[in-house]
């Protein structure tokens, strides 16, 4: 018979579907989607430029903890975990504007030719906002397992790396994660 490096049909069975509810498996995709709502930054702040459009928007903050605190209460979430990551998550987003805008005004040929419509861009922002409530409403164990801080670095390294995140957007992207666990 041929030699074969697949597991036995058995162990795979029961190795799939603890990895699948694992801490890990759980904590790695707040950090996915905070990497992908990172990269709508780089958007807002294009749609921002030149406009004299401030990068904080109180007003437009206001609507997103109130509209994701809802999400987590309809799910039977935690409101206020879900509040708490999500200011980390403004914060993020601002450090990505503010870090492109210096960029921008230390050289102006690296400013966006495109203006993107920014109502368009808080549509993709609420979508991700949606996922990211169902993400924190599904982890509760892990966030609050002794082990969470090691898993969310572990996660941020593998994304940084898998989406070749700059300096900029590594920093933000652990500015995001600050408060998940705990
Ligand atoms: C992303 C924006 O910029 C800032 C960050 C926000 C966010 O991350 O949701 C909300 C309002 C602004 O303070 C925006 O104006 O939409």
């Amino acid at each position: 018979a041929p030699l074969s490096a697949a597991p036995a049909p058995a162990e795979r069975a029961s190795a799939a579907p603890a990895a699948a509810h694992s801490p890990y498996a759980r904590l790695r995709p707040l950090a996915a989607l905070s990497a992908e709502r990172l990269a709508t930054g780089d958007l807002v702040a294009a749609a921002k430029w030149g406009t004299g459009s401030p990068i904080d928007d109180p007003a437009r903050e206001r609507v997103v903890l109130d509209s994701v605190a809802e999400q987590a209460r309809r799910l039977g979430a935690d409101p206020e975990a879900t509040v708490r990551i999500f200011r980390d998550q403004i914060e993020a987003s601002k450090i990505v504007q503010r870090g492109l805008f210096r960029e921008w005004d230390a050289d102006p040929s690296r400013a966006p030719a495109e203006r993107p419509d920014l109502n368009e861009v808080r549509k993709e922002i609420n979508r991700l906002n949606g996922a990211l409530v169902r993400a924190i409403a599904a982890s509760p164990q892990a966030r609050s397992a002794p082990y969470c801080a090691p898993l969310v670095t572990v996660s941020a390294a593998r994304i940084r790396y898998e989406r070749h995140l700059d300096p900029l957007h590594t920093v933000a992207l652990a500015r995001s994660l600050r408060s998940v666990c705990g």
